[in-house]
């Protein structure tokens, strides 16, 4: 199933795979310098209250959401300003002390793990929002604002900010990690979605990457500093402010969900949907084993199957079309069981327990916690990628649902794993990898929306090549020449 380069690869490292995990989670490279000093002056920029050496708040920002062991920073500064943030910069590149954003810590990588001690920069208490513009669609936002508030803020606009991931995230973190979630298909990823962003660099100057207060869809202006910071995971600067696109709400939204036989019946379906070119705002899979989960944590009666979750966008008029046109392409692929939810707590309850299914999956094996696995492929790969995951897990003897964002060619493992069962673990581990390679073999990428964090860094190199990589960390090296941003994520 694997190509020859692929299947060299793997019998080159699947001895090595453990290793990998253990140079992971390894003692850090460098000597972290935070003095007593060093603090007092931490101290004398953002205020005592701001600065905590407490064992309970480095913990909380030791960790994100993900499988990925903690790694403590030695302290957690509170900026409040942009200036904080400009003079902590600063003080940090001048003492060459680590320094890590840290957003709402619900990431899946390992992001904001403090992999050689230093500064963890919280940036929660700028939340203000700064600027609506209804009639130009875009609102510019502090890096303390979560996508759940700014939805609730724009609630009587009529606008809203579409990026979804499971979790209520901070906006500026989803910039960084170029997050995406269920909408993706129709209104696209952080990076079509993120207009301009200011950023603090290692040294303390401030940029604004498309120009001091520009707001435009399109520019032809130089390099897109914007997307060099988009999906660039602490590693090059702190951003500050992003200005970013709204939608109108839609008149009518019509979600449903339907079963079928077959993953491929299922990708089929995605396809033909796509090529019809109906503008779907959301095409979700969920496996037999998935919507195993789904029932039992949200207290659903759904047929476990292979499934499809739908949604409309639209206007009133024509939506039922679309609709209908989409229910014979399921007839079609031998689907059934099609159910929709028109009414909105219908359909908020199934998006939730959508949106929950990390957690969900969990309740297959009390006790686990999840292992996720993001990995995305050109679409016409996708069935046959979801079923050679789906062997794998199989073979492997391990729980696997799998989810996805199908009409995106993306999609997920949630392994449920006990931590302290080792063998378990590196069997996860192991399909973690191999999946990830199956996918790149097939044109894809390591990760759609998760990022590469500390957990795929060796997985970039392949993805790039090395000269790929050195071409990342010469960009690394000029914004950031003394290595303190975010160290040891992305790169190994
Ligand atoms: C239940 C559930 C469900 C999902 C997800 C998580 C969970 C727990 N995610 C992952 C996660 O929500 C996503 O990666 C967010 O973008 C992380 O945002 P945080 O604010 O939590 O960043 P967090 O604090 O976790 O940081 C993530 C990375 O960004 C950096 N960073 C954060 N704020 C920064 C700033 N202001 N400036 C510079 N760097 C900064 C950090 O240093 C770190 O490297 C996800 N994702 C996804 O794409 N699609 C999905 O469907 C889901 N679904
Ligand atoms: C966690 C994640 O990416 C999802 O639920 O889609
Ligand atoms: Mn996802």
């Amino acid at each position: 199933m694997f190509s020859r380069q692929v299947k060299q690869f793997l019998k080159r490292s699947s001895s090595t795979l453990w290793p990998y995990l253990q140079r992971n989670y390894g003692a850090p490279s460098r000597q972290a310098k935070v003095t007593n000093d060093f603090v007092s002056s931490l101290k004398s920029i953002v205020g005592d209250k701001n600065v905590s050496t407490a064992d309970a708040v480095r913990e909380q920002h030791g960790h994100d959401e993900s499988h990925h062991e903690i790694g403590l920073p030695d302290v957690v500064v509170f900026a409040e300003s942009v200036q904080h943030v400009s003079e902590v910069s600063k003080l940090c590149n001048d003492n060459v002390v680590s320094l890590i954003p840290f957003g709402s810590g619900t990431g899946l990588e390992g992001g904001v793990n403090a992999l050689e001690g230093g500064v963890c920069l919280d940036v929660t208490k700028m939340d203000e929002i700064i600027e609506v513009n209804a009639e130009d669609f875009d609102c510019t936002v502090r890096p303390g604002v979560m996508r759940i508030g700014l939805n609730n803020y724009l609630r009587d606009t009529g606008l809203f900010f579409p990026i979804d991931p499971g979790a209520d995230a901070s906006v500026c973190g989803m910039c960084a990690t170029s997050a995406s979630g269920t909408n993706a298909v129709r209104y696209g990823t952080m990076r079509e979605n993120v207009l301009n962003l200011e950023v603090v660099l290692p040294d303390g100057r401030v940029i604004d990457t498309a120009g001091k207060g520009r707001r435009t869809k399109k520019t032809s202006a130089g390099y897109n500093l914007t997307n060099l910071f988009v999906g660039s995971e602490g590693t090059l600067g702190t951003i500050t402010k992003a200005t970013v696109r709204l939608y109108g709400v839609p008149e009518k939204t019509i979600s449903a969900v339907c079963h079928f036989n077959s993953v491929q019946e299922a990708v089929d379906t995605v396809v033909q949907v796509l090529q019809c070119g109906i503008p779907m705002a959301k095409l979700e899979f969920l496996d037999d084993v998935a919507i195993e989960a789904f029932n039992k944590f949200s207290k659903f009666d759904m047929t476990v199957a292979q499934s499809l979750f739908l949604e409309f966008h639209g206007p009133a008029l024509g939506l039922e079309d679309q609709f209908n046109t989409v229910k014979e392409l399921i007839d079609m692929n031998n689907g059934f069981g099609l159910k929709t939810a028109i009414e909105a707590d219908e359909r908020n309850k199934l998006w939730k327990a959508r949106h929950e299914m990390v957690w969900a999956c969990c309740s297959l094996i009390p006790g686990s916690k999840p292992y996720s696995t993001d990995v995305c492929v050109p679409i016409s790969h996708l069935p046959d990628v979801i079923v050679k995951t789906k062997e794998m897990i199989k073979e492997a003897n391990v729980i696997g649902p799998i989810v996805g964002h199908v009409g995106d060619g993306n999609f997920h493992v949630f392994f449920p794993v006990d931590h302290a069962d080792t063998e378990t673990f590196k069997k996860v581990y192991d399909i973690s990898h191999r999946m990830a390679l199956l996918a790149m073999d097939r044109n894809g990428t390591c990760t759609g929306e998760h990022g590469i964090g500390m957990g795929k860094r060796d997985l970039l190199i392949r993805e790039l090549g090395e000269e790929g990589v050195e071409a990342m960390r010469q960009v690394k090296k000029t914004f950031d020449p003394n290595g303190i941003m975010n160290p040891g994520k992305v790169f190994c």
